[in-house]
């Protein structure tokens, strides 16, 4: 588009488009509509009407804008990655490859901006979980429903994470998920089994989900929305 479409601030990029269509609907209509002046008037004051619900909209996107920062945690192929994606792009696939290190994704939800920290679970990487953890809006903590044999695991890993000084306070969402698979525990099981009605010095928040069959999903995007942080 034009020139002055974007507009690149420290918070990202502002959209302009709207109110450049505005403008050049107002400047072609008034090139053809010249000779009578009545239809000039009358479109004239739509038109700055329209300019002035398109500076409105942009000056909201600008005041009410929120951000997020967050991360999530869990052990090798829990499904991080997966929940990325299909927060992301509603995309789902089998054909996965485990994450080394971590990945960085920015993911906007209506007015939220979602910064997500999607790191490595396998235990060369679980060492700088902590260091990720450090002042994001929230910790999503994501487990295999169905994969009984790495609970006990997957549970001690989270109460280490959790006894970190650095992290105290932050609200904790934690998603048992894989519930399409046969055999996944319920609800209530999964929380028994991961101890979370121990934990009690921050906000903690549990769903069943499937990254697979996309259950749940906007439950998640509805909580991560509820946490994003006012940015003014
Ligand atoms: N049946 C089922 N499989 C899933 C679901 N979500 C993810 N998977 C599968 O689980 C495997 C691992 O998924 P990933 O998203 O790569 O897991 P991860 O937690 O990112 O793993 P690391 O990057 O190694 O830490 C993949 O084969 C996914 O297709 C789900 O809801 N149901
Ligand atoms: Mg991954």
């Amino acid at each position: 588009m034009g020139s002055f479409s974007q507009l690149a601030t420290k918070d990202g990029i502002l959209d302009f488009q709207h109110l450049e269509l505005v403008l050049i609907v107002f400047l072609g209509n008034l090139g053809c509509k010249s000779g009578t002046m009545k239809e000039l008037r009358g479109f004239c004051g739509t038109a700055v009407v329209s300019v002035v619900v398109a500076i409105g909209r942009v000056e909201r996107g600008l005041f009410f804008k929120q951000e997020m920062e967050l991360s999530l945690i869990g052990l090798q192929n829990a499904g991080k990655t997966s929940l990325v994606n299909v927060i992301a792009t509603g995309g789902y696939s089998e054909d996965m490859i485990p994450t080394v290190g971590f990945n960085m994704r920015k993911v906007t939800k209506g007015n939220v901006t979602i910064k997500l920290w999607d790191l490595g679970g396998q235990p060369r990487f679980r060492s700088m979980w902590e260091r990720y953890c450090r002042a994001v809006s929230a910790i999503v903590y994501v487990v295999d429903a169905a994969d009984f044999d790495n609970l006990s695991v997957s549970r001690s890993e989270l109460h280490d994470l959790l006894s970190k000084p650095s992290l105290s306070g932050i609200p904790l969402l934690v998603l048992g998920n894989k519930i399409d698979k046969p055999g996944a525990l319920s609800k209530e099981d999964f929380m028994e089994q991961m101890g979370l009605k121990s934990i009690t010095d921050r906000e903690v928040c549990c769903y069943m989900i499937s990254c697979k069959n996309s259950t749940n999903i906007d439950t998640v995007i509805d909580w991560l929305v509820k946490h994003s942080k006012s940015k003014n």
